[in-house]
């Protein structure tokens, strides 16, 4: 069975459609990484599977309906890191993970030791544990994404939904983060879809590849089928080499276009 399924996915922004028929289905445990150009309709097909969208068509987890399913339910079984999120500046770091736990609290409890626990392990596998009673406002891009990143891993659900998790974030946190995500995927045998503009990113951590262009599914499969010359020059209008790399997995590289 599919870990996560969707089918038929189209919605309408300001009037335009800007999903037009998208589906996916990503396996337990495997990792989709969701590319294609600006504009291209990928944080709105996360959105859109977060249930914070209206659309139309289907989104289950193990062949269970989402759609159907209570806040918290839904919560416990799907977490979303959004790529800009609105973040309250006086709330600190441990707070603001710690509201992962919401599913797991009730309505007019309170949090219990197992939650700061997570929390705590949490913020320390992301480096987060010396910002930990520091203010959101008082933070750099790149702290406040892998703040943003931790609030999703505490809430600990099988699907995680990653928007661009590391646009902000320099080299070493970049693959400090995927590699943590990696390392969970393996472990708890998440599922894991995420956008991502870093083509390289892509081939090297994600199993499959789902390229959009307005709006629109241009071609899904295994990395290496989708990360192709080719494709790539005709979605992205760029001039790129794809190569694979020490380990079979391919490599992205931008190449300047031949003078005249
Ligand atoms: N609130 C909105 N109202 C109207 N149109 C919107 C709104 N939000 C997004 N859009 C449009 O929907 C389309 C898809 O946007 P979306 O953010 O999903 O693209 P994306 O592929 O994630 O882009 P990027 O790579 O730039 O982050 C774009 O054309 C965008 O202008």
């Amino acid at each position: 069975m599919s870990a996560l399924e969707a089918r038929g996915l189209s919605a309408t922004l300001g009037g335009r459609q800007v999903l037009s028929d998208v589906g996916l289905s990503v396996r337990d445990g495997e990792w989709l990484a969701v590319i294609g150009p600006n504009g291209a309709g990928k944080s709105t097909l996360l959105r859109v599977m977060m249930g914070l969208l209206e659309a139309r068509g289907e989104v289950s987890v193990d062949g269970v309906p989402v759609r159907a399913l209570k806040p918290r339910r839904r919560a416990r079984l799907m977490a979303y890191a959004p790529q800009n999120p609105l973040l309250p500046p006086g709330l600190t770091v441990a707070e603001y993970a710690l509201l992962g736990r919401t599913p797991y609290i009730g309505y007019l409890g309170r949090d219990g030791r197992r939650d700061r626990e997570v929390t705590a392990s949490v913020l320390e596998r992301l480096h987060l544990s010396a910002l930990a009673a520091r203010p959101l406002g008082r933070l750099s891009g790149g702290e406040r994404q892998r703040v943003v990143l931790a609030r999703a891993l505490v809430q600990q659900a099988p699907v995680l939904l990653l928007d661009e998790p590391t646009t902000a974030l320099d080299l070493g946190h970049q693959q400090q983060v995927l590699e943590l995500v990696d390392r969970l995927r393996l472990a708890d045998g998440l599922t894991i879809v995420t956008t991502v503009h870093d083509l390289s990113l892509a081939g090297q951590y994600a199993d499959t590849v789902l390229l959009m262009a307005q709006g629109r599914q241009v071609a899904s499969g295994p990395a290496t089928e989708v990360l192709t010359e080719p494709l790539l020059t005709g979605t992205f209008g760029a001039h790129v080499r794809v190569a694979p790399g020490e380990d079979g997995r391919p490599l992205v590289n931008l190449v300047r276009p031949a003078t005249p």
